[in-house]
This record gives C-alpha cells, sequence and structure tokens, in this order.
C-alpha cells in the first residue's frame, strides 16, 4: 500500500468503523454524511426523503452537514414543515427515471452537485446531494459507492429489526423509542410555553394522540376459519392503518390482533375524525372468505406522562368501547368527564378482562 493511499484508508476504516456502530436511523444519517463530507472534500452533504404529496414529489432534508456543523431532523413525529418540489431539480428527476446510482451536474455558479439515490429495490424514499467547488474524482466515487452500500445494508438491518415479521408494521419495541421521542418532545415545548400559556389542555392546541386498535370477535375469526384466514385479516388490517393515517403518523402492531397509531400535530376534532374515518374504511372493507370485520378504538392525549399510563387509559377507553357495542371510537378524557369511567394512576402490570357473556347481554 503506497504512503498516498494510506490515509485515506484510514479514513475510510475509521467511517466504516462509525456507521456499523450505529443501531438508529438518524445516528447513521449523520454517520454517512460525515463520511461523504470529509472524503469527497464536499462542501455541503444533505441526506434529502422524497416524499410524495398531492402537489407531487417534494424533497425535504432530514440530515445534513455544512462548515462542518451536523444537523439531523428530529424523528419526534413532528411533520418536516414544506419541502422543496422535486420538480425543480430535473437533473436528480432524470437520473432516477434512468435508475442511475449517481449524478452530477454543473451549476451555473461553477458549483458541482452530486445527485446519489438511496435505492430500496425499486425505489428511491431518500438521496444524497453533495455540493463540491471542485469537480468529483473518480477514484474517491467509487470508495464512496462501497461505504454507501454498507449504509444501505444497515439501513435495512435497522429497518428489518423495528418491524413485526407479519404485517410490516413498527413493532413494539420500536413503540418504546418513538413514543419516548414524543414525550420528550412534548415536554420541551410545554417548558417553552409554560410562562405564556394556561396549562395545556387537549381540546384546545394541536397535540399527540394514541389509539389502541382491537379487532372485534378476532377470535371467532381464528376459530371459524383457520389461523391462516386470521393472518389475512391481520395483513388487511395492517394495510387499511397504513392507508388511513398520513406518513408522519406512526402505526405498530402490539401483538395479537392489537395495534397502536400514535398521531402528531392534530386537534382533537382532526384526531377524532381520522380515528372514526380507519373505523369506517374497516366496516366497509370486505375480506375475503371471512366478509365484514369491525374494530374497536381507544384514543387519549399524550401527555407527559409514562408510555404505560397513556396505553393504560387509552386500554380503558378501548375496553370501555368492547364492553358498549364495540365496532366504536371512544375518547378516554371525555368518558372521564362523563362519569362513565375512572381515572387514575394504572399499575404497570394492569390487564383489563372483558367479559364477553356481560357485553352480549349488553348488546
Ligand atoms: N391468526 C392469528 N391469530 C392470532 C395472532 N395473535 C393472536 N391471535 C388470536 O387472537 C385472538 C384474540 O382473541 P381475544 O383476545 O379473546 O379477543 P377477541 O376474540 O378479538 O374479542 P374482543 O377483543 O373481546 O372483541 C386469539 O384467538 C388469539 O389466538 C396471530 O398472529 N395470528
Amino acid at each position: 500500500m503506497s504512503a498516498v493511499q494510506s490515509p485515506m484508508m484510514d479514513s475510510l476504516l475509521r467511517h466504516m468503523i462509525e456507521l456499523t456502530g450505529q443501531r438508529d436511523h438518524n445516528l447513521l444519517d449523520v454517520a454517512i454524511i460525515s463520511a461523504v463530507h470529509e472524503m469527497l472534500e464536499a462542501s455541503q452533504v444533505r441526506v434529502l426523503d422524497i416524499v410524495p404529496s398531492e402537489e407531487g414529489d417534494m424533497l425535504r432534508p432530514r440530515a445534513w452537514i455544512r462548515h462542518g456543523e451536523v444537523m439531523a431532523q428530529d424523528d419526534s413525529g413532528q411533520p418536516v414543515a414544506g419541502g422543496t418540489p422535486m420538480s425543480g431539480y430535473p437533473v436528480l428527476i432524470d437520473c432516477l427515471a434512468q435508475r442511475l446510482n449517481r449524478i452530477e451536474e454543473t451549476r451555473a455558479d461553477g458549483e458541482h452537485v452530486l445527485w446519489v439515490p438511496l435505492w430500496q429495490g425499486d425505489k428511491a424514499p431518500a438521496c444524497l446531494q453533495i455540493f463540491s467547488t471542485a469537480p468529483f474524482a473518480a477514484s474517491t466515487l467509487n470508495m464512496m459507492e462501497g461505504i454507501l452500500s454498507v449504509y444501505r445494508n444497515y439501513q435495512n438491518l435497522l429497518e428489518y429489526s423495528e418491524r413485526d415479521s407479519l404485517t410490516g408494521l413498527l413493532n413494539r419495541r420500536t413503540f418504546d423509542d418513538k413514543f419516548s421521542r414524543m414525550v420528550s418532545f412534548n415536554r420541551a415545548a410545554d417548558e417553552e410555553q409554560a410562562q405564556s400559556l394556561e396549562r395545556r389542555h387537549p381540546g384546545d392546541l394541536e397535540g399527540q394522540w394514541l389509539a389502541v386498535v382491537d379487532i372485534d370477535h378476532f377470535k371467532r375469526v381464528n376459530d371459524q376459519y383457520g389461523h391462516l384466514y386470521g393472518d389475512e385479516v391481520l395483513i388487511l388490517v395492517a394495510n387499511l392503518l397504513r392507508s388511513s393515517f398520513r406518513t408522519q403518523d406512526r402505526v405498530f402492531r402490539f401483538g395479537g390482533e392489537e395495534f397502536v397509531v400514535l398521531l402528531c400535530s392534530v386537534s382533537l376534532t382532526d384526531a377524532r375524525n381520522a380515528f372514526e374515518r380507519f373505523r369506517a374504511n374497516i366496516e366497509a372493507h370486505y375480506f375475503p372468505q371471512v366478509g365484514t370485520v369491525t374494530v374497536s378504538l381507544g384514543f387519549v392525549a399524550i401527555t407527559d406522562e409514562t408510555p404505560v399510563v397513556v396505553l393504560g387509559h387509552a386500554d380503558q377507553a378501548l375496553y370501555y368501547g368492547k364492553s358498549n357495542g364495540r365496532n366504536q371510537v371512544c375518547f378516554y378524557d371525555e368518558l372521564v368527564e362523563q362519569g362513565l369511567l375512572q381515572s387514575g394512576v394504572v399499575n404497570a402490570d394492569a390487564e383489563f378482562f372483558f367479559d364477553d357473556a356481560n357485553d352480549d347481554q349488553m348488546r
């Protein structure tokens, strides 16, 4: 190995170690842009999400490094404001259409821009945008390709570990992490507003909401049609969950026939409408062989309470719905205000039992 190659090799190895040590999407982003920034001697590197919207695809920065300063979009579940229409970047559109691994353009001011789609199969949900004052050298570009392959593999592995294998939804383990981030974000926002605003009430402001969704009488589906059809129902419900909520909302399979939805930055009315729309979508859907399936939902405002308490309250609202006819959306705070549920601290080991015979009598 020549003396000239050695520092480059050292740097490559250092970046590989940094990349492969990450277990978090944001930190992986930061590691890759730091590596590319140094290897290509770039002036700026950005990771941009390519987000479909009604106005066409939008580009939204999720991490960037500029003048040595690294920034990553907080994954608190907050929607990222705006974005730039991709239609303003014909070179990138061309690159995606031709399914290229990269494309370089030289702007009128002499700046070189390298676009690198981050392909996942035949889709590129994100890309790198790399700026440099000098043209990119072929040898360093090849080295960048290598490190990008490692980055892509790690992103895929991370993605795989976060998901439930039957439905492809986020799993319960991932929920704990996303939920903590959401609560920390709320706490910071509350502290900021504490001096100037009255105490937040779930109904006044846009907020975060958690719903527990449970398929009604799912045991009957399994008993009557077998587990394979039961699994098929779970997959179809998961698909309807995905299509009924916005991309920035989060949907989890909690286990069995229970799902959790986190909605961000919506008012109580909008949250209720979104949950009600999903309930109606399920009721209107024809499930092959099984026919009609319904779901019950219990939801609650996310405050800075622990996940156990928030989930416990949503569960209480859900089981109120289950014991009062099923196929409905119930809001915890409203049930407490109406005296239909008792508010209280939920024990970490609390389980809510539902008496089927009792339910049938009530209907
Ligand atoms: N097919 C299939 N069934 C599952 C899976 N996980 C849990 N189940 C079944 O889900 C059923 C849940 O039934 P219960 O908790 O008694 O509730 P339910 O019949 O849905 O009734 P309610 O919730 O009271 O409306 C059980 O029969 C479980 O065996 C799975 O991954 N696949």
